[in-house]
C-alpha cells in the first residue's frame, strides 16, 4: 500500500523535500553523537537516563535523542537499553580501528556554512584557503581517518588492477595526504618501496606518528616539500596522484616532470573527480564541495581535462575510467 502510493511521479518531488527538510536535523544528531562521545559511552548498554546524567543532558530528551539515533540505523534499543550495533562499532566509536568521527567533524566544518551569506557576497563566513599549508595540517587527522577507514582499501585495489602492478616495485604518491596507502603498498609484497612527497606539516606527521611504529618503514621514503618544487625520484613504476593535482601550479609541467620520473614501461594515474554538463553533475561533487567553491577553492577538473593534459605532457597512450566510490564517481586516469 505505502509502495503504490510512493510509487507515484507526483509524489517524488515532495518526497524529496520532505527528506531534505531533515537532512540537516540528521546531521546533527550524528554531529553531537560524535562530538559528546556517545558512541564511546555506548560501547556498554545504558539507559537514556545513564547518558543523561553522564554527559549532562534533559533524561527525557536524551531518551527521544537515542530514539532519533536508533531509527537512523546507528544504534539499537532493547527493553530500553541503548548500544552501539556491533557492525559500526569500529567506525563509531573514537578508538575504533576505522574511526570516522574526526573525519566527518572536519568535513562538515569544510563544507558547511551560511550559503546565503555567502551568496551576498558576505566576508564574514570562516574563511577557507585550500592552497595553505596550515588547512592541510588541521586536514591531516581527518584524511587519517578517511584513508584507514575506506579509501586506503580502494585505492589500492584500483593500482592492484594495473596490468603493470605485479612488477611494479617503487611507486610514487604525491600528495598523499596520509601514509596508509604506502603502508598497504609495502606490506603487499617485500620488495616494494613508496615514495610519498607531501607538505612539511603532513610529512613530519607521517614520519613522526604515523610510520614509528610501522615494521616496513624503511621502505617508506616521506619528503617534505612542494611537488611544484621538490625534484622527483627518478625510475619509477608507478605514480599515484589523487585528489591533489588542483594543486600544481602549472599542471602540464607537474605532469611532462612525472612522465620524466618514470621508468620505462611506468605508469602514471590520477585519481579525481571530474565535473560534466557544465559543471552540474554530479551533485555528489558539485553540492559537496559548494561552499568551498564559493570560498574560492572551485579547483575540480572538467570531464577529460586530466586525460588531455596527461596527453600534452608526452604520454603515447591514456586511458580513463569511472570507479564509484563513498564520495562519489572518480575519474582514473592512466597515462603510459
Ligand atoms: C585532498 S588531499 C588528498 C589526499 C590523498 N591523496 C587522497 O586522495 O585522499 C590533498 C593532499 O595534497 C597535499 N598537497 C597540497 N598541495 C601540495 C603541494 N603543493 N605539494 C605537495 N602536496 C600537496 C595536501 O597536503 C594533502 O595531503
Amino acid at each position: 500500500m505505502v509502495n503504490s502510493v510512493m510509487n507515484k511521479q507526483d509524489n517524488l518531488l515532495p518526497a524529496t523535500l520532505f527528506d531534505l527538510v531533515q537532512a540537516p536535523l540528521r546531521w546533527q544528531v550524528v554531529k553531537i553523537a560524535f562530538s559528546q562521545g556517545i558512541f564511546d559511552h555506548l560501547v556498554t548498554p545504558l539507559t537514556a537516563q545513564d547518558l543523561a546524567t553522564k554527559l549532562g543532558f534533559d533524561a527525557v530528551r536524551c531518551e527521544l535523542y537515542l530514539n532519533a539515533l536508533c531509527a537512523m540505523g546507528l544504534i539499537e534499543k532493547q527493553q530500553g537499553l541503548f548500544a552501539n550495533r556491533a557492525e559500526y562499532g569500529d567506525f563509531l566509536r573514537s578508538d575504533g580501528k576505522k574511526s570516522i568521527g574526526e573525519l566527518f567533524l572536519q568535513l562538515s566544518q569544510t563544507r558547511h556554512d551560511d550559503l546565503e551569506l555567502l551568496l551576498r557576497g558576505a566576508e564574514k563566513t570562516v574563511p577557507l584557503d585550500m592552497n595553505s599549508e596550515e588547512h592541510w595540517d588541521g586536514a591531516a587527522k581527518s584524511l587519517l581517518a578517511f584513508h584507514r577507514a575506506v579509501a586506503g582499501k580502494q585505492m589500492f585495489a584500483c593500482l592492484s588492477e594495473l596490468p603493470e602492478w605485479e612488477n611494479a616495485r617503487h611507486v610514487l604518491d604525491i600528495g598523499a595526504g596520509s601514509s596508509i596507502l604506502a603502508q598497504g603498498i609495502v606490506t603487499s609484497h617485500p620488495a616494494r618501496q613508496v615514495t610519498i612527497i607531501d607538505l612539511p606539516p603532513l610529512a613530519r606527521r607521517m614520519k613522526q606518528e604515523q610510520l614509528v611504529d610501522f615494521p616496513a618503514r624503511e621502505r617508506v621514503n616521506v619528503i617534505e616539500g612542494d611537488f611544484n618544487l621538490v625534484d622527483l625520484p627518478e625510475k619509477q613504476d608507478v605514480i599515484w596522484a589523487s585528489m591533489t593535482l588542483y594543486y600544481a601550479r602549472d599542471l602540464e609541467a607537474l605532469l611532462r616532470r612525472c612522465h620524466k620520473a618514470l621508468a620505462p614501461g611506468g605508469v602514471f594515474v590520477s585519481f579525481h573527480e571530474e565535473l560534466c554538463q557544465e559543471r552540474t553533475a554530479p551533485e555528489s561533487h558539485i553540492v559537496g564541495r559548494l561552499v568551498p567553491a564559493m570560498k574560492g577553492n572551485a579547483t575540480s577538473f572538467d570531464k577529460d581535462q586530466i586525460a588531455q593534459a596527461v596527453r600534452a605532457a608526452g604520454f603515447a597512450s591514456v586511458s580513463v575510467r569511472t570507479v564509484q566510490t563513498v564520495v562519489g564517481p572518480m575519474a582514473v586516469t592512466v597515462g603510459r
